[in-house]
């Protein structure tokens, strides 16, 4: 089984945080997470090869800090998360025609050798089926592809984007490539909005995400999206006062 991480622009990167973080913060914190995923990717022993796909130097340094491959992703000449992960699929099977996929994105900070092991196990289990399987580890939200597990010789037409998941699923399934769909919970944490930053803060502390929260900790960040989650809960319950109110005055109108 290889390992492929495809990583965009650290600049361009978590968009979706925008709202909350400056355009440096986003960028730390997403090679903080990278950073997470690759310590555990890169150690995990049952990965033949682990190889990152993206332009961005600072992925470049991270490979050959944890000794994995970088191909660069302007070397494909296509654009899109789909676009550049088909074309890195197909260059893995014209090198290693007989290996198995597992695509991880870089914002899964939570990810564990024990999560790795359950993917690779339910996978092998659904290649008892036959030679081809699709292995989908969805989101919190059961909406997103956040590690796919395929044969790049037959797979469905890939569709990152919105509800990928249904659309991977549904894909496989119409071309009857064996199925399934695999709930864990650190990889189902992916690091999208401030949201799923305050869930990962109010976590116990344990051996994953440790870049992560040490950044969001040092940078000040923990406590500036703590104290404005109290904010918006004290506003939430003065929104909730003032409907009170409204209620109470028309029933006195009623009245
Ligand atoms: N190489 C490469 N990787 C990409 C590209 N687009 C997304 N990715 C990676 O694919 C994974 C999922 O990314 P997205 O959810 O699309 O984007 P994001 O940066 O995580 O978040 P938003 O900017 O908020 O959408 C992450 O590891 C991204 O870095 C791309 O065009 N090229
Ligand atoms: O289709 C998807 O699952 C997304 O592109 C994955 O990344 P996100 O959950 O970070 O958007």
């Amino acid at each position: 089984m290889w390992a492929l991480l495809p990583l965009k622009d650290f600049v361009q990167a978590k968009q979706r945080l925008a709202g909350s973080l400056t355009v440096s913060e986003r960028r730390v914190l997403f090679h903080s997470m990278v950073e997470d995923v690759l310590g555990v990717v890169a150690s995990y022993p049952r990965f033949e090869q682990v190889v990152l796909v993206s332009d961005d130097p600072s992925a470049h340094l991270l490979a050959e800090h944890y000794g994995v491959a970088c191909w660069p992703e302007r070397d494909f000449g296509v654009r899109g998360l789909n676009e550049v992960v088909g074309a890195a699929l197909a260059n893995i099977h014209r090198v290693a025609p007989r290996s198995n996929v597992m695509v991880v994105h870089g914002d899964l900070p939570l990810l564990s050798h024990r999560e790795l092991d359950a993917v690779f196990d339910a996978h092998a289990e659904l290649l008892n089926e036959g030679p081809s399987g699709l292995s989908i580890v969805t989101d919190h939200y059961r909406r997103g592809t956040n590690i796919l597990v395929c044969n790049p010789a037959r797979m469905p037409k890939l569709a990152y984007g919105q509800a990928s998941c249904e659309l991977h699923y549904r894909e496989a399934q119409c071309l009857a490539i064996p199925v399934q769909i695999l709930n864990l919970s650190g990889i189902a944490q992916d690091i999208d909005t401030s949201g799923d930053l305050l869930r990962l803060l109010a976590m116990p502390q344990n051996s994953t995400a440790q870049h992560t929260r040490k950044f969001l900790q040092e940078s000040g960040i923990a406590q500036r999206l703590n104290l404005m989650s109290g904010e918006v809960n004290i506003n939430a319950n003065s929104t909730a006062v003032v409907m009170n109110t409204q209620s109470a005055m028309s029933d006195w109108s009623v009245l």
